[in-house]
Protein backbone atom coordinates (compact mmCIF):
# COMPACT_ATOMS: atom_id res chain seq x y z
CA UNK A 1 0.00 0.00 0.00
CA UNK A 2 1.48 3.28 -1.25
CA UNK A 3 1.29 6.68 0.35
CA UNK A 4 -1.54 5.62 2.93
CA UNK A 5 -1.21 5.55 6.65
CA UNK A 6 -4.19 4.61 9.57
CA UNK A 7 -3.11 6.96 12.47
CA UNK A 8 -6.58 6.26 14.57
CA UNK A 9 -5.99 3.55 17.09
CA UNK A 10 -8.15 -0.09 17.08
CA UNK A 11 -11.76 0.14 16.63
CA UNK A 12 -13.55 -3.17 17.31
CA UNK A 13 -14.14 -4.81 13.64
CA UNK A 14 -12.13 -2.06 12.06
CA UNK A 15 -9.73 -4.61 10.04
CA UNK A 16 -13.03 -5.74 8.59
CA UNK A 17 -13.05 -2.01 7.29
CA UNK A 18 -9.97 -0.90 6.91
CA UNK A 19 -8.75 -3.40 4.71
CA UNK A 20 -5.71 -2.78 2.58
CA UNK A 21 -7.78 -2.62 -0.98
CA UNK A 22 -10.11 -0.21 0.55
CA UNK A 23 -7.63 1.71 1.48
CA UNK A 24 -5.80 1.22 -2.50
CA UNK A 25 -9.17 2.64 -2.90
CA UNK A 26 -9.31 5.63 -0.65
CA UNK A 27 -6.25 6.41 -1.60
CA UNK A 28 -7.18 6.37 -5.40
CA UNK A 29 -10.33 8.96 -4.62
CA UNK A 30 -7.72 10.97 -2.88
CA UNK A 31 -5.55 11.58 -5.51
CA UNK A 32 -7.71 12.02 -8.05
CA UNK A 33 -10.01 14.63 -5.97
CA UNK A 34 -8.08 16.36 -3.11
CA UNK A 35 -6.97 19.18 -5.42
CA UNK A 36 -10.27 19.85 -7.04
CA UNK A 37 -11.47 19.72 -3.69
CA UNK A 38 -9.29 22.44 -2.11
CA UNK A 39 -9.28 24.73 -4.83
CA UNK A 40 -13.42 24.24 -4.27
CA UNK A 41 -12.82 24.77 -0.80
CA UNK A 42 -10.65 28.23 -1.25
CA UNK A 43 -13.73 29.86 -3.42
CA UNK A 44 -15.91 29.63 -0.73
CA UNK A 45 -14.20 32.65 0.94
CA UNK A 46 -15.37 34.64 -1.61
CA UNK A 47 -18.49 36.04 -0.94
CA UNK A 48 -20.06 37.31 -3.52
CA UNK A 49 -23.67 39.58 -4.52
CA UNK A 50 -25.57 36.57 -4.98
CA UNK A 51 -28.25 35.57 -7.69
CA UNK A 52 -29.06 33.05 -10.33
CA UNK A 53 -26.00 32.81 -12.36
CA UNK A 54 -25.42 34.19 -15.73
CA UNK A 55 -23.27 31.99 -16.98
CA UNK A 56 -25.25 29.01 -16.43
CA UNK A 57 -28.44 30.84 -17.72
CA UNK A 58 -28.72 28.24 -20.70
CA UNK A 59 -29.02 24.99 -18.55
CA UNK A 60 -32.04 26.74 -15.97
CA UNK A 61 -33.43 27.45 -19.91
CA UNK A 62 -32.75 23.98 -21.36
CA UNK A 63 -34.77 20.55 -21.27
CA UNK A 64 -33.50 17.68 -19.15
CA UNK A 65 -34.74 16.04 -17.02
CA UNK A 66 -32.84 13.96 -13.81
CA UNK A 67 -32.28 10.18 -14.73
CA UNK A 68 -35.85 8.18 -13.22
CA UNK A 69 -35.56 7.13 -9.45
CA UNK A 70 -34.61 3.47 -8.76
CA UNK A 71 -37.68 1.74 -7.38
CA UNK A 72 -36.77 1.78 -3.81
CA UNK A 73 -36.31 5.84 -3.40
CA UNK A 74 -39.82 5.97 -5.84
CA UNK A 75 -41.35 6.32 -2.32
CA UNK A 76 -39.89 8.75 -0.15
CA UNK A 77 -42.82 10.05 2.16
CA UNK A 78 -41.33 9.37 5.47
CA UNK A 79 -37.43 9.45 5.84
CA UNK A 80 -36.10 8.83 9.06
CA UNK A 81 -32.85 10.51 10.12
CA UNK A 82 -30.41 9.38 12.57
CA UNK A 83 -26.98 8.32 13.87
CA UNK A 84 -25.20 5.23 12.62
CA UNK A 85 -24.67 3.74 16.27
CA UNK A 86 -25.66 0.76 16.89
CA UNK A 87 -28.96 0.68 18.72
CA UNK A 88 -30.32 3.21 16.18
CA UNK A 89 -29.65 1.91 13.25
CA UNK A 90 -31.78 -1.26 14.05
CA UNK A 91 -34.64 1.45 15.43
CA UNK A 92 -34.50 3.17 11.87
CA UNK A 93 -34.72 -0.11 10.17
CA UNK A 94 -37.13 -1.19 12.11
CA UNK A 95 -39.09 2.47 12.10
CA UNK A 96 -41.35 1.82 9.59
CA UNK A 97 -39.92 5.13 7.63
CA UNK A 98 -39.34 4.08 3.89
CA UNK A 99 -35.55 5.77 3.70
CA UNK A 100 -33.29 6.18 6.64
CA UNK A 101 -30.64 8.90 6.50
CA UNK A 102 -27.80 7.29 7.69
CA UNK A 103 -25.97 9.94 9.16
CA UNK A 104 -22.54 10.34 9.39
CA UNK A 105 -23.01 14.49 9.47
CA UNK A 106 -24.57 16.81 11.37
CA UNK A 107 -25.43 13.71 13.70
CA UNK A 108 -22.71 12.67 14.25
CA UNK A 109 -19.19 13.21 16.01
CA UNK A 110 -16.58 12.23 13.84
CA UNK A 111 -14.39 10.29 16.74
CA UNK A 112 -12.28 7.83 14.63
CA UNK A 113 -14.94 4.96 17.20
CA UNK A 114 -17.38 6.86 15.61
CA UNK A 115 -16.18 6.89 12.22
CA UNK A 116 -15.62 3.24 11.96
CA UNK A 117 -18.60 1.54 13.98
CA UNK A 118 -20.45 3.59 12.45
CA UNK A 119 -18.77 1.92 8.73
CA UNK A 120 -19.36 -1.35 10.78
CA UNK A 121 -22.96 -0.76 11.49
CA UNK A 122 -23.64 0.12 7.70
CA UNK A 123 -21.99 -2.94 6.73
CA UNK A 124 -24.14 -4.76 8.74
CA UNK A 125 -27.29 -3.23 8.00
CA UNK A 126 -26.55 -3.82 4.11
CA UNK A 127 -26.39 -7.27 4.88
CA UNK A 128 -29.72 -7.44 7.27
CA UNK A 129 -27.45 -8.75 10.02
CA UNK A 130 -27.38 -5.79 12.40
CA UNK A 131 -28.22 -7.17 15.70
CA UNK A 132 -27.71 -5.52 19.55
CA UNK A 133 -27.82 -6.09 23.03
CA UNK A 134 -27.79 -3.14 25.65
CA UNK A 135 -25.93 -3.07 28.94
CA UNK A 136 -29.14 -3.62 30.48
CA UNK A 137 -29.93 -6.78 28.71
CA UNK A 138 -32.33 -5.68 26.11
CA UNK A 139 -31.83 -7.45 22.71
CA UNK A 140 -32.42 -5.76 19.61
CA UNK A 141 -32.68 -7.28 15.89
CA UNK A 142 -34.83 -6.82 12.83
CA UNK A 143 -38.40 -7.00 12.55
CA UNK A 144 -40.07 -9.32 10.14
CA UNK A 145 -43.42 -7.47 9.90
CA UNK A 146 -41.79 -3.99 8.90
CA UNK A 147 -40.95 -3.50 5.35
CA UNK A 148 -36.93 -2.36 5.81
CA UNK A 149 -36.29 1.73 4.65
CA UNK A 150 -33.73 2.27 1.88
CA UNK A 151 -30.46 3.21 3.46
CA UNK A 152 -29.39 6.62 2.31
CA UNK A 153 -26.34 7.68 3.41
CA UNK A 154 -24.64 11.44 4.43
CA UNK A 155 -21.04 11.60 4.26
CA UNK A 156 -19.15 14.67 5.61
CA UNK A 157 -19.24 17.73 4.13
CA UNK A 158 -16.12 18.66 2.19
CA UNK A 159 -14.80 20.60 4.75
CA UNK A 160 -14.13 18.65 7.50
CA UNK A 161 -10.34 16.69 6.66
CA UNK A 162 -10.19 12.64 8.93
CA UNK A 163 -7.01 13.25 10.61
CA UNK A 164 -7.30 9.21 11.39
CA UNK A 165 -5.77 8.26 7.67
CA UNK A 166 -3.28 10.19 6.24
CA UNK A 167 -2.49 10.38 2.59
CA UNK A 168 0.34 11.24 1.11
CA UNK A 169 1.34 13.34 4.19
CA UNK A 170 -1.84 15.35 4.62
CA UNK A 171 -5.26 14.14 6.53
CA UNK A 172 -7.50 12.61 3.93
CA UNK A 173 -11.17 14.32 3.42
CA UNK A 174 -13.51 13.54 5.69
CA UNK A 175 -16.28 13.53 2.51
CA UNK A 176 -13.98 10.83 0.94
CA UNK A 177 -13.27 8.71 3.84
CA UNK A 178 -17.15 8.39 4.53
CA UNK A 179 -18.48 7.59 0.82
CA UNK A 180 -15.61 5.50 -0.01
CA UNK A 181 -15.50 2.91 2.70
CA UNK A 182 -18.99 2.59 2.23
CA UNK A 183 -19.54 2.45 -1.19
CA UNK A 184 -16.85 0.04 -1.66
CA UNK A 185 -18.27 -2.36 0.58
CA UNK A 186 -22.04 -2.15 -0.07
CA UNK A 187 -21.78 -1.12 -3.49
CA UNK A 188 -21.57 -4.56 -4.80
CA UNK A 189 -25.17 -5.29 -3.00
CA UNK A 190 -26.73 -2.87 -5.02
CA UNK A 191 -28.23 0.65 -3.71
CA UNK A 192 -25.41 3.10 -3.45
CA UNK A 193 -27.46 6.12 -2.16
CA UNK A 194 -26.16 9.01 -0.62
CA UNK A 195 -27.39 12.45 0.76
CA UNK A 196 -24.92 15.56 0.08
CA UNK A 197 -24.46 18.19 2.31
CA UNK A 198 -23.72 21.42 2.78
CA UNK A 199 -22.78 22.27 -0.72
CA UNK A 200 -22.13 25.91 -1.53
CA UNK A 201 -22.07 25.69 -5.82
CA UNK A 202 -22.86 23.61 -8.68
CA UNK A 203 -19.13 22.86 -9.27
CA UNK A 204 -18.93 21.11 -6.05
CA UNK A 205 -21.69 19.16 -6.93
CA UNK A 206 -19.45 18.04 -10.44
CA UNK A 207 -16.78 16.98 -8.50
CA UNK A 208 -18.83 14.81 -6.58
CA UNK A 209 -20.42 13.81 -9.73
CA UNK A 210 -16.51 13.58 -11.19
CA UNK A 211 -16.37 11.02 -7.66
CA UNK A 212 -19.39 9.04 -8.33
CA UNK A 213 -18.03 8.01 -11.82
CA UNK A 214 -14.53 7.45 -10.84
CA UNK A 215 -16.01 4.78 -8.49
CA UNK A 216 -18.21 2.95 -9.99
CA UNK A 217 -15.22 2.72 -13.12
CA UNK A 218 -12.78 0.98 -10.17
CA UNK A 219 -15.16 -0.92 -8.58
CA UNK A 220 -17.15 -2.50 -12.18
CA UNK A 221 -20.34 -0.85 -10.39
CA UNK A 222 -22.88 0.17 -13.83
CA UNK A 223 -22.91 3.80 -14.06
CA UNK A 224 -25.17 5.67 -12.78
CA UNK A 225 -26.19 2.78 -10.09
CA UNK A 226 -25.39 5.77 -7.47
CA UNK A 227 -27.76 7.79 -6.61
CA UNK A 228 -27.30 11.05 -4.68
CA UNK A 229 -29.74 13.56 -3.02
CA UNK A 230 -28.56 16.85 -2.59
CA UNK A 231 -29.68 19.07 0.64
CA UNK A 232 -30.11 22.77 -0.49
CA UNK A 233 -28.90 24.12 2.76
CA UNK A 234 -26.57 27.10 1.92
CA UNK A 235 -27.79 30.27 0.57
CA UNK A 236 -25.35 30.14 -2.70
CA UNK A 237 -27.01 26.61 -3.53
CA UNK A 238 -30.35 28.39 -3.25
CA UNK A 239 -29.68 30.13 -6.55
CA UNK A 240 -28.10 26.95 -7.84
CA UNK A 241 -30.56 24.51 -7.36
CA UNK A 242 -30.99 23.91 -11.05
CA UNK A 243 -27.63 23.42 -11.89
CA UNK A 244 -26.73 21.09 -8.94
CA UNK A 245 -29.43 18.73 -10.50
CA UNK A 246 -28.01 19.25 -14.23
CA UNK A 247 -24.08 18.07 -12.72
CA UNK A 248 -25.62 15.39 -11.13
CA UNK A 249 -28.45 14.50 -13.57
CA UNK A 250 -27.39 10.90 -14.33
CA UNK A 251 -27.50 10.18 -11.07
CA UNK A 252 -29.53 12.80 -9.26
CA UNK A 253 -32.91 11.46 -7.12
CA UNK A 254 -33.96 14.65 -5.63
CA UNK A 255 -33.21 17.99 -2.99
CA UNK A 256 -33.56 18.50 0.33
CA UNK A 257 -34.99 21.55 2.15
CA UNK A 258 -32.08 21.35 4.95
CA UNK A 259 -33.61 23.82 6.85
CA UNK A 260 -31.19 24.44 10.09
CA UNK A 261 -28.13 25.06 7.61
CA UNK A 262 -29.82 27.19 5.68
CA UNK A 263 -30.49 29.47 8.42
CA UNK A 264 -27.17 29.04 9.73
CA UNK A 265 -25.37 30.28 6.14
CA UNK A 266 -27.69 32.98 5.54
CA UNK A 267 -25.89 34.26 8.77
CA UNK A 268 -22.62 33.18 7.87
CA UNK A 269 -22.64 34.65 4.70
CA UNK A 270 -24.29 37.78 6.06
CA UNK A 271 -22.39 37.98 9.00
CA UNK A 272 -21.23 41.47 9.15
CA UNK A 273 -23.29 42.96 6.10
CA UNK A 274 -24.92 44.76 8.61
CA UNK A 275 -28.62 45.40 9.96
CA UNK A 276 -31.06 44.70 7.37
CA UNK A 277 -29.58 40.97 7.24
CA UNK A 278 -29.37 40.72 11.20
CA UNK A 279 -31.66 37.22 12.22
CA UNK A 280 -33.84 37.41 15.31
CA UNK A 281 -33.97 35.14 17.83
CA UNK A 282 -34.46 31.56 16.69
CA UNK A 283 -37.85 30.53 17.49
CA UNK A 284 -39.28 33.42 15.86
CA UNK A 285 -37.84 32.60 12.73
CA UNK A 286 -40.11 30.07 11.27
CA UNK A 287 -40.83 28.01 7.57
CA UNK A 288 -44.07 30.74 7.35
CA UNK A 289 -41.57 33.89 7.13
CA UNK A 290 -41.78 34.90 2.97
CA UNK A 291 -38.20 34.29 2.54
CA UNK A 292 -37.93 30.94 3.83
CA UNK A 293 -41.18 29.96 1.99
CA UNK A 294 -39.54 31.69 -0.95
CA UNK A 295 -36.45 29.18 -0.68
CA UNK A 296 -39.26 25.73 -0.23
CA UNK A 297 -41.03 26.62 -3.12
CA UNK A 298 -38.56 27.39 -5.66
CA UNK A 299 -37.25 23.77 -4.37
CA UNK A 300 -40.21 21.88 -4.92
CA UNK A 301 -40.86 23.81 -8.37
CA UNK A 302 -37.46 23.50 -9.42
CA UNK A 303 -37.29 19.43 -8.73
CA UNK A 304 -40.96 18.51 -10.11
CA UNK A 305 -39.65 20.47 -13.53
CA UNK A 306 -37.02 17.96 -13.74
CA UNK A 307 -38.47 14.81 -12.91
CA UNK A 308 -36.56 15.25 -9.17
CA UNK A 309 -37.88 14.33 -5.75
CA UNK A 310 -38.72 17.22 -3.55
CA UNK A 311 -37.91 16.36 0.30
CA UNK A 312 -38.75 18.05 3.49
CA UNK A 313 -36.75 19.27 6.59
CA UNK A 314 -36.72 18.31 10.19
CA UNK A 315 -38.64 19.62 12.65
CA UNK A 316 -37.17 20.19 15.32
CA UNK A 317 -39.58 19.12 18.14
CA UNK A 318 -38.70 15.86 19.58
CA UNK A 319 -41.28 13.36 21.70
CA UNK A 320 -40.96 12.81 25.13
CA UNK A 321 -41.71 9.13 25.99
CA UNK A 322 -42.14 9.82 30.30
CA UNK A 323 -44.03 13.37 29.16
CA UNK A 324 -46.96 13.08 27.46
CA UNK A 325 -47.67 17.12 27.26
CA UNK A 326 -44.57 17.53 25.39
CA UNK A 327 -44.99 14.90 23.03
CA UNK A 328 -48.48 16.18 22.49
CA UNK A 329 -47.18 19.47 21.39
CA UNK A 330 -44.23 17.47 19.40
CA UNK A 331 -46.85 15.91 17.23
CA UNK A 332 -49.15 18.76 16.74
CA UNK A 333 -46.72 20.79 15.72
CA UNK A 334 -44.49 18.41 13.60
CA UNK A 335 -47.79 17.67 11.75
CA UNK A 336 -48.49 21.41 11.15
CA UNK A 337 -45.23 20.86 9.36
CA UNK A 338 -45.46 18.35 7.19
CA UNK A 339 -49.15 19.22 6.36
CA UNK A 340 -47.44 22.66 5.00
CA UNK A 341 -44.87 20.46 3.14
CA UNK A 342 -47.27 17.98 1.62
CA UNK A 343 -49.56 20.80 0.42
CA UNK A 344 -46.72 22.42 -1.04
CA UNK A 345 -45.97 19.62 -3.20
CA UNK A 346 -43.00 17.85 -1.48
CA UNK A 347 -42.93 14.05 -2.00
CA UNK A 348 -41.45 13.18 1.65
CA UNK A 349 -39.91 14.40 4.36
CA UNK A 350 -37.74 13.94 7.98
CA UNK A 351 -38.62 12.84 11.64
CA UNK A 352 -36.07 12.71 13.85
CA UNK A 353 -37.52 10.06 16.07
CA UNK A 354 -39.53 6.88 15.38
CA UNK A 355 -42.59 8.20 17.12
CA UNK A 356 -42.71 10.58 14.48
CA UNK A 357 -42.86 8.35 11.45
CA UNK A 358 -46.56 7.75 11.67
CA UNK A 359 -47.44 11.21 11.71
CA UNK A 360 -45.59 12.14 8.84
CA UNK A 361 -46.80 8.99 7.11
CA UNK A 362 -50.66 9.93 7.55
CA UNK A 363 -50.26 13.31 6.31
CA UNK A 364 -48.15 11.98 3.79
CA UNK A 365 -50.56 8.98 2.84
CA UNK A 366 -53.85 11.61 2.85
CA UNK A 367 -52.04 13.88 -0.11
CA UNK A 368 -50.43 10.90 -2.05
CA UNK A 369 -53.80 8.89 -2.09
CA UNK A 370 -52.38 6.02 -4.73
CA UNK A 371 -49.55 8.02 -6.09
CA UNK A 372 -46.13 6.87 -4.77
CA UNK A 373 -44.94 10.85 -4.90
CA UNK A 374 -46.22 14.31 -6.14
CA UNK A 375 -43.63 14.54 -9.18
CA UNK A 376 -46.59 15.43 -11.11
CA UNK A 377 -47.24 18.50 -8.94
CA UNK A 378 -45.02 21.25 -11.14
CA UNK A 379 -46.43 24.57 -9.55
CA UNK A 380 -45.86 26.78 -12.59
CA UNK A 381 -47.30 29.59 -10.62
CA UNK A 382 -43.95 29.59 -8.51
CA UNK A 383 -41.76 32.22 -9.56
CA UNK A 384 -38.82 33.34 -7.05
CA UNK A 385 -37.01 36.24 -7.15
CA UNK A 386 -33.79 36.89 -5.99
CA UNK A 387 -35.05 39.79 -3.92
CA UNK A 388 -37.67 37.19 -2.15
CA UNK A 389 -34.93 34.81 -1.07
CA UNK A 390 -32.87 37.76 0.12
CA UNK A 391 -35.85 39.57 2.58
CA UNK A 392 -34.44 38.91 5.72
CA UNK A 393 -36.43 41.54 6.94
CA UNK A 394 -39.58 39.87 6.41
CA UNK A 395 -38.48 37.29 9.21
CA UNK A 396 -39.98 40.09 11.63
CA UNK A 397 -39.16 38.65 15.25
CA UNK A 398 -36.69 40.45 17.98
CA UNK A 399 -33.36 39.92 19.37
CA UNK A 400 -33.97 39.57 23.28
CA UNK A 401 -32.04 38.91 25.91
CA UNK A 402 -34.17 35.09 26.16
CA UNK A 403 -33.19 34.96 22.41
CA UNK A 404 -29.67 35.54 23.65
CA UNK A 405 -29.41 33.51 27.15
CA UNK A 406 -31.47 30.54 25.02
CA UNK A 407 -28.33 30.22 22.55
CA UNK A 408 -25.59 30.38 24.97
CA UNK A 409 -27.28 27.93 26.82
CA UNK A 410 -27.99 25.41 23.73
CA UNK A 411 -24.68 26.05 22.37
CA UNK A 412 -22.85 24.66 24.99
CA UNK A 413 -25.15 21.92 25.86
CA UNK A 414 -24.43 20.59 22.21
CA UNK A 415 -20.65 21.13 22.60
CA UNK A 416 -20.86 18.86 25.51
CA UNK A 417 -23.02 16.78 24.25
CA UNK A 418 -20.09 16.64 20.77
CA UNK A 419 -17.39 16.49 22.89
CA UNK A 420 -18.49 13.42 24.46
CA UNK A 421 -19.36 11.21 21.11
CA UNK A 422 -23.18 12.26 21.07
CA UNK A 423 -23.38 14.39 17.81
CA UNK A 424 -27.60 14.64 18.11
CA UNK A 425 -29.37 15.52 21.82
CA UNK A 426 -32.38 16.48 22.75
CA UNK A 427 -31.68 19.84 24.48
CA UNK A 428 -35.36 21.35 26.12
CA UNK A 429 -37.52 19.04 24.03
CA UNK A 430 -36.02 19.94 20.95
CA UNK A 431 -33.67 18.07 18.13
CA UNK A 432 -29.84 19.78 17.82
CA UNK A 433 -27.33 18.87 16.02
CA UNK A 434 -24.02 20.13 14.27
CA UNK A 435 -26.99 22.66 12.20
CA UNK A 436 -28.48 24.54 14.76
CA UNK A 437 -25.83 24.70 17.51
CA UNK A 438 -24.22 26.78 14.14
CA UNK A 439 -26.80 29.02 14.36
CA UNK A 440 -27.04 29.44 18.49
CA UNK A 441 -23.03 30.63 17.78
CA UNK A 442 -23.39 32.45 14.63
CA UNK A 443 -26.28 34.12 15.52
CA UNK A 444 -24.49 35.49 18.67
CA UNK A 445 -21.40 36.26 16.48
CA UNK A 446 -23.68 38.55 14.63
CA UNK A 447 -24.99 40.39 16.83
CA UNK A 448 -22.24 41.26 18.64
CA UNK A 449 -20.56 42.38 15.22
CA UNK A 450 -23.48 44.14 13.92
CA UNK A 451 -24.27 46.16 17.59
CA UNK A 452 -27.02 44.96 18.08
CA UNK A 453 -29.20 46.43 20.47
CA UNK A 454 -31.70 43.74 22.38
CA UNK A 455 -35.41 44.55 22.38
CA UNK A 456 -34.96 45.97 26.23
CA UNK A 457 -32.29 48.06 25.29
CA UNK A 458 -28.98 45.82 26.44
CA UNK A 459 -26.57 46.47 23.24
CA UNK A 460 -24.87 43.10 22.88
CA UNK A 461 -21.38 43.25 23.44
CA UNK A 462 -18.74 40.52 23.97
CA UNK A 463 -18.75 41.27 27.66
CA UNK A 464 -22.00 40.59 28.06
CA UNK A 465 -21.60 37.46 26.05
CA UNK A 466 -19.09 36.21 28.15
CA UNK A 467 -21.67 37.27 31.14
CA UNK A 468 -23.66 35.05 30.13
CA UNK A 469 -21.32 32.46 29.26
CA UNK A 470 -20.45 32.26 33.02
CA UNK A 471 -23.65 31.83 33.96
CA UNK A 472 -24.67 29.24 32.11
CA UNK A 473 -21.21 27.44 32.61
CA UNK A 474 -22.47 27.44 36.57
CA UNK A 475 -25.68 25.44 35.77
CA UNK A 476 -23.66 22.96 33.92
CA UNK A 477 -21.54 20.15 34.32
CA UNK A 478 -20.14 17.21 32.72
CA UNK A 479 -16.50 16.19 31.77
CA UNK A 480 -16.03 18.12 28.61
CA UNK A 481 -17.22 21.69 30.23
CA UNK A 482 -14.58 23.87 30.23
CA UNK A 483 -13.68 22.87 26.78
CA UNK A 484 -17.29 23.15 25.54
CA UNK A 485 -17.00 26.66 26.98
CA UNK A 486 -14.20 27.63 25.60
CA UNK A 487 -14.91 26.66 22.27
CA UNK A 488 -18.25 28.26 22.72
CA UNK A 489 -16.30 31.69 23.41
CA UNK A 490 -14.18 30.54 20.26
CA UNK A 491 -16.62 30.37 17.51
CA UNK A 492 -19.12 33.14 19.05
CA UNK A 493 -16.76 35.73 19.18
CA UNK A 494 -13.62 35.14 17.71
CA UNK A 495 -12.64 38.21 15.48
CA UNK A 496 -12.22 36.06 12.65
CA UNK A 497 -15.38 34.31 11.97
CA UNK A 498 -14.65 29.85 12.44
CA UNK A 499 -16.13 28.97 9.14
CA UNK A 500 -17.84 25.73 11.06
CA UNK A 501 -17.49 25.12 14.53
CA UNK A 502 -16.93 21.42 13.98
CA UNK A 503 -13.69 22.54 12.70
CA UNK A 504 -11.79 23.63 15.55
CA UNK A 505 -14.22 21.08 18.00
CA UNK A 506 -12.49 18.70 15.44
CA UNK A 507 -9.41 19.25 16.26
CA UNK A 508 -10.34 18.47 20.05
CA UNK A 509 -10.85 14.93 19.37
CA UNK A 510 -8.87 14.13 16.48
C1 LIG B 1 -30.54 19.47 10.82
C2 LIG B 1 -30.41 18.05 10.50
O1 LIG B 1 -29.49 17.65 9.85
S1 LIG B 1 -31.58 16.97 11.06
C3 LIG B 1 -30.83 15.40 10.82
C4 LIG B 1 -29.73 15.14 11.75
N1 LIG B 1 -30.21 14.95 13.10
C5 LIG B 1 -30.67 13.74 13.49
O2 LIG B 1 -30.64 12.82 12.72
C6 LIG B 1 -31.19 13.59 14.89
C7 LIG B 1 -31.94 12.27 15.00
N2 LIG B 1 -32.54 12.09 16.29
C8 LIG B 1 -31.84 11.68 17.37
O3 LIG B 1 -30.64 11.52 17.31
C9 LIG B 1 -32.60 11.42 18.64
O4 LIG B 1 -33.97 11.33 18.38
C10 LIG B 1 -32.41 12.49 19.72
C11 LIG B 1 -30.94 12.57 20.11
C12 LIG B 1 -32.88 13.84 19.26
C13 LIG B 1 -33.22 12.07 20.94
O5 LIG B 1 -32.77 10.79 21.32
P1 LIG B 1 -33.21 10.10 22.67
O6 LIG B 1 -33.03 11.09 23.77
O7 LIG B 1 -32.50 8.79 22.77
O8 LIG B 1 -34.74 9.87 22.44
P2 LIG B 1 -35.69 8.88 23.20
O9 LIG B 1 -35.15 8.53 24.54
O10 LIG B 1 -37.05 9.44 23.15
O11 LIG B 1 -35.65 7.59 22.26
C14 LIG B 1 -36.58 6.56 22.39
C15 LIG B 1 -36.12 5.41 21.54
O12 LIG B 1 -36.13 5.80 20.17
C16 LIG B 1 -34.84 5.59 19.60
N3 LIG B 1 -34.56 6.70 18.69
C17 LIG B 1 -34.71 8.03 18.92
N4 LIG B 1 -34.38 8.72 17.82
C18 LIG B 1 -34.03 7.81 16.88
C19 LIG B 1 -33.59 7.93 15.54
N5 LIG B 1 -33.48 9.12 14.96
N6 LIG B 1 -33.30 6.81 14.88
C20 LIG B 1 -33.42 5.60 15.47
N7 LIG B 1 -33.84 5.42 16.73
C21 LIG B 1 -34.13 6.53 17.43
C22 LIG B 1 -33.88 5.61 20.76
O13 LIG B 1 -32.73 4.88 20.40
C23 LIG B 1 -34.71 4.96 21.86
O14 LIG B 1 -34.65 3.56 21.67
P3 LIG B 1 -34.92 2.51 22.87
O15 LIG B 1 -36.30 2.80 23.38
O16 LIG B 1 -34.83 1.21 22.20
O17 LIG B 1 -33.87 2.75 23.89
O1 LIG C 1 -29.33 18.88 7.35
C1 LIG C 1 -30.35 19.49 7.51
C2 LIG C 1 -30.39 20.82 8.01
O2 LIG C 1 -31.50 21.34 8.23
O3 LIG C 1 -29.30 21.37 8.21
MG1 LIG D 1 -27.59 20.21 7.58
Amino acid sequence: MSGIRVLGGEVERGEQILTPDALEFLAMLHRSFAATRDELLARRAERHPLGFLPETAEVRESEWRVAPAPEPLRDRRVEITGPTERKMTVNALNSGARVWLADLEDANTPHWRNVISGQVNLYDAARDQVEFTSPEGKHYALRDDVARPAVVVRPRGWHLPERNIEIEGRPAIGALVDFGLHFFHNAVLGKPYYYLPKMESYLEARLWNDVFSAAEAALDVPRGAIRATVLIETIPAAFQMEEILYELRERASGLNAGRWDYLFSIIKYFRDAGEDHVLPDRDSITMTAPFMRAYTELLVRTCHKRGAFAIGGMAAFIPNRRDPEVTERALAKVREDKRREAEDGFDGSWVAHPDLVPVCREVFDAKLGDRPNQLHVLRPEVSVSAERLLDFRSAGGRATMAGLESAVDVGVRYLLSWLGGNGAAAIHNLMEDAATAEISRSQVWQWVHNGVVLDDGTPVTAELVRSVLARTAQRLEGEHLDQAVRLFERVALADEFVDFLTLPAYERIA
